[in-house]
């Protein structure tokens, strides 16, 4: 996920290279015999082969400059690697060239790289617009009004919008050619990277005896580069690969990928799709006009997101649309639809939804996963939280059960569950049911449930205004957009099937989608629908218009957050992390551009396509104290709901003060208020959970080069304990405007965290209990991380979050946004910057300014 400073990722892809070897060796090499025609028809007609020509009909400029130093040194790492380590020299020459450079290795100097990026784009570009153009022609009359939305969404393509401003946009930009990385192959304790010139210190790790092929693939919608193993994700996602067969089939072809090419082939292939999706679907009804229920009080001109009705696009039901969402709700509330006056129905408040208990393995009931259940109801007047505990003797007993039964009254976050419903399919159902528990009372669920009522359940893309393109990622485009007559935001994430099988990316789409489906949490994203429509598949997000913690850090003062700001937004990633672990979902690619920001200031980790998902295995360290003391039973001033009521008051936050503090301002630090005291009890008696998947093991190399462990580096295998890492690295680079291990290129970064020890600088001043975490975090040894053990009920026990009420946090006041935080154009966030959301209140949907 990323914002738009030029960057880049890396992407380790095998499939993509035997891919590309295919067309290399047909341009280059020997055809192979039985294929050769049909590849060759076909290579004809494709966009490779225009792309082909395009770079054939470009002056090949003598190198200008030297290669970039990863490049420079990755050639000297091939050749001085030896036998054991490289693949053969004509492996290596193919891996070295450029596309339209036959027979000779070309050498990129940057100002090739970005005139070819250029031609590229623009012959991308220009033959969008041809087939736009084209369609245009052949379009009737009537259909002039798709015409217009087309041209919209095409300018949209092309305006792509630099987000970042003035912000670092050089921040973890890698270099722009190739990076060929010696990945270790007999051995697994050895470091993939070490650059050129790096000291090693005097226990070196053996060498690597094996090419590891990464592409380098530019982000421009991102400053942080990343690597990922794409299709092998797959493998080790349905664990239908063995490690053995992993590492085989890394050993084939090294090539390379022009950087942009991923980018622009994707955005110019879903711009054509999206033109001939909303071309073709002309409409059949007449245009419904928008009323209001309320007149929208005054807005500011600028800096709202228009939600023009250029063009009402009928609801037609036609085509192959699948649909994973649930029918309407038949208990619910009317509300009047600002489209068309129709009854609309939204969940009555006091529903519940269905509980649900499950006969797994459940021993998984502790304060820590309890506050992420808190975090759902901890906006409810009233809520009351009932753990029912069944067969508590030993922790490793499998049949241990226990249920989560929490009815709330007038709940924003009706919860029943139990905690164990983790498994993919229990979470599908509920997903399937519609019921998303910490988003039931979500009007965009109503919105969306009421435009399929009305065109017969097969939501599509020709249902949304495209408003404005958030970003383009390695799979896919993201664009802002609005329900057709709802003036509800969705952000939808809209991928062309075809290019993503072409490109053998569709295990990446479809990881990521589980991974989507599966998750209720309010720091994590909804899915509100997924579709796919022409080809194209969709994935319909809540919308966060904050932009990412990475942008946002670089507006603040010194560029780097003030510890509390830092705290707050570190501890709902814990609490996020802890979540995605408890579901087996490992999530390795934490960074600051994952992190998007609501419009409330609160946090929604996004991007799964590199996640993990693995087997866990939750053991409950310590249980609960005696049903008599349980305190989610407790009765009196302090139990879980008059805490939630009092969520309001009570900060969530509250400073932590050092005993000196505390005798400063009279009061004995042994002795405690009733209150704390309580806190004390509770922390004490609530079970410990530990959900962590120790187990899961993965050889990919993924990730961003300045987050990534030590352990993924050397290609030791790795397992959740890399998300703390990441954590720690997080942490540092939220409170001091860096990460701990930037080197002055990727490789030299590699080896800095698997070589170089953890410095902090003098300034900002940082307190010790948030260098101590950090230093916990830090550790090159994952079996001696902080957390790898216990995970986030480790963490969370740290000093540096003392005094946090984890169950609170949803309730805390975020941190204050800096007056220049710029929302982007017309979208929702700051006081003054205001946008229209549908509320429903009473029998009537609404819009209104909040
Ligand atoms: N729900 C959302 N709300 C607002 N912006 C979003 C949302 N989801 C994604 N974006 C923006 O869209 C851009 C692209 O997102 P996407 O997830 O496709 O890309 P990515 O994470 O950069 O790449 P990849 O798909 O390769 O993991 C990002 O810059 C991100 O900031």
């Amino acid at each position: 996920m990323g914002s738009f400073a030029g960057s880049c990722e890396i992407v380790e892809e095998k499939d993509e290279e035997v891919r590309l070897a295919k067309v290399h060796s047909g341009r280059y090499g020997k055809p192979s015999l039985g294929s050769e025609r049909k590849q060759q028809r076909e290579y004809h007609g494709s966009l490779e082969y225009d792309i082909d020509k395009l770079f054939q009909s470009i002056p090949v400029k003598p190198p200008t400059r030297l290669l970039s130093s990863s490049f420079h040194y990755n050639l000297e790492t091939s050749a001085s690697a030896g036998p054991s380590r490289t693949t053969s020299p004509s492996k290596r020459t193919t891996a070295m060239k450029k596309p339209g450079t036959p027979q000779s290795p070309r050498v990129l100097g940057l100002s090739d790289s970005l005139s070819l990026k250029q031609a590229l784009r623009d012959r991308c570009i220009s033959k969008a617009s041809e087939m736009a153009a084209q369609k245009r022609l052949s379009k009737s009359a009537a259909a002039s009004p798709r015409v217009s939305e087309a041209d919209r969404i095409k300018s949209l393509y092309n305006n792509q919008s630099t987000r970042l401003g003035p912000v670092d946009k050089g921040k973890r930009t890698l270099v722009d050619e190739t990076s060929l990385v010696p990945v270790n192959n007999d051995k697994p304790s050895t470091s993939r990277s070490v650059p050129q010139g790096y000291e090693e210190p005097s226990n070196p790790v053996s060498e690597p005896s094996q090419m590891l092929e990464i592409k380098v693939l530019h982000k421009a919608s991102r400053s942080g580069s990343r690597l990922s193993s794409g299709s092998r994700e797959l493998d080790e996602n349905v664990a239908s690969t063995s490690a053995e067969d992993d590492v085989q089939e890394v050993d084939k072809h090294v090539t390379s990928l022009p950087s942009d090419s991923s980018e622009k082939d994707i955005a110019a292939e879903l711009e054509k799709k999206i033109l001939s999706t909303t071309l073709d679907d002309a409409p059949e009804k007449s245009k419904t006009k928008v009323t209001r229920m309320i007149p929208r009080p005054k807005q500011k001109p600028k800096r709202k997101i228009l939600v023009k009705k250029k063009l009402k696009i009928g609801i037609v039901s036609t085509k192959k649309e699948e649909e994973s969402d649930a029918s309407l709700d038949s208990s619910a509330n009317k509300l009047l639809c600002q489209r068309c006056h129709c009854s609309l129905k939204s969940t009555s408040i006091n529903n519940q939804p269905p509980s649900y208990t499950t006969t797994t393995h459940t021993p998984e009931v502790c304060s820590d996963s309890l506050s992420s259940i808190s975090n759902n109801v901890s906006q409810s007047s009233e809520a009351e939280i009932v753990i029912m505990k069944q067969n508590v003797s030993s922790s490793n007993d499998s049949g241990n059960k226990f249920e989560f039964s929490l009815s709330s009254k007038d709940s924003l976050g009706d919860y029943s569950r139990s905690t164990s419903g983790m498994s993919e399919e229990s979470n599908l159902s509920r997903f399937s049911c519609g019921n998303k528990p910490h988003m039931s009372m979500d009007v965009r669920w109503e919105a969306i449930k009421h435009v399929k009522l009305q065109c017969g359940g097969s939501l599509g893309l020709r249902h949304f205004n495209l408003l404005k393109k958030l970003g383009c990622g390695d799979i896919g485009t993201v664009y802002l957009a609005e329900l057709i007559g709802t003036n509800c935001l969705f952000a939808i994430k809209v991928m062309d099937n075809e290019f993503l099988a072409r490109r053998k990316k569709s295990p990446r789409a479809q990881a990521e989608r589980d991974i989507l489906k599966m998750l209720d949490h309010p720091f994590l994203p909804t899915l509100y629908a997924q579709f796919t429509s022409d080809n194209l598949s969709c994935l319909v997000m809540e919308y966060c218009p904050g932009g990412d913690v990475h942008v946002l850090r670089q507006k603040q003062l010194g560029r780097c957050f003030p510890e509390p700001a830092a705290r707050f937004y570190v501890a709902e990633i814990l609490l996020a992390l802890e979540y995605l672990h408890m579901l087996g979902i490992i999530y390795r690619d934490l960074k600051p551009e994952n992190i998007l920001v609501r419009e409330d200031g609160h946090i929604m980790l996004t991007d799964f396509d590199l996640s993990l998902r693995c087997a866990v295995n939750p053991t409950l360290l310590t249980s609960a104290s005696p049903p008599g003391n349980d305190p989610a039973r407790m009765s009196g001033p302090y139990n879980t709901s008059n805490c939630i009521q009092q969520s309001c008051q009570v900060s969530c936050f509250s400073p932590r003060l050092s005993s000196n503090q505390q005798q400063q301002q009279g009061r004995n630090p042994k002795r405690t208020d009733h209150l704390s005291k309580t806190q004390q009890h509770l922390k004490r008696s609530l079970p410990q959970l530990v959900a962590e998947p120790t187990e899961a093991r993965s050889n990919s190399f993924v990730g961003t080069h300045e987050y990534l462990a030590p352990e993924i580096i050397k290609g030791e295998g790795h397992g959740a304990a890399v998300d703390w890492w990441t954590f720690g690295v997080l942490l540092y680079e939220l409170l001091y405007g860096k990460t701990p291990f930037k080197g002055y290129n990727n490789d030299q970064t590699l080896a800095k965290v698997v070589y170089e020890s953890l410095k902090f600088p003098d300034s900002p001043l940082v307190s010790f209990q948030a260098k101590d975490l950090i230093r916990g975090l830090l550790v090159k040894e994952p079996e001696n991380r902080f957390g790898s053990e216990k995970g986030s009920a480790e963490i969370k026990r740290h000093p540096f979050f003392e005094g946090l009420n984890w169950a609170l946090i949803r309730c805390a006041t975020p941190p204050e946004l800096p007056d220049c935080y710029d929302f982007g154009p017309g979208s929702p966030g700051g006081n003054d910057d205001r946008y229209l959301e549908c509320k429903a209140i009473g029998d009537h949907l609404e819009f209104e300014l909040f």
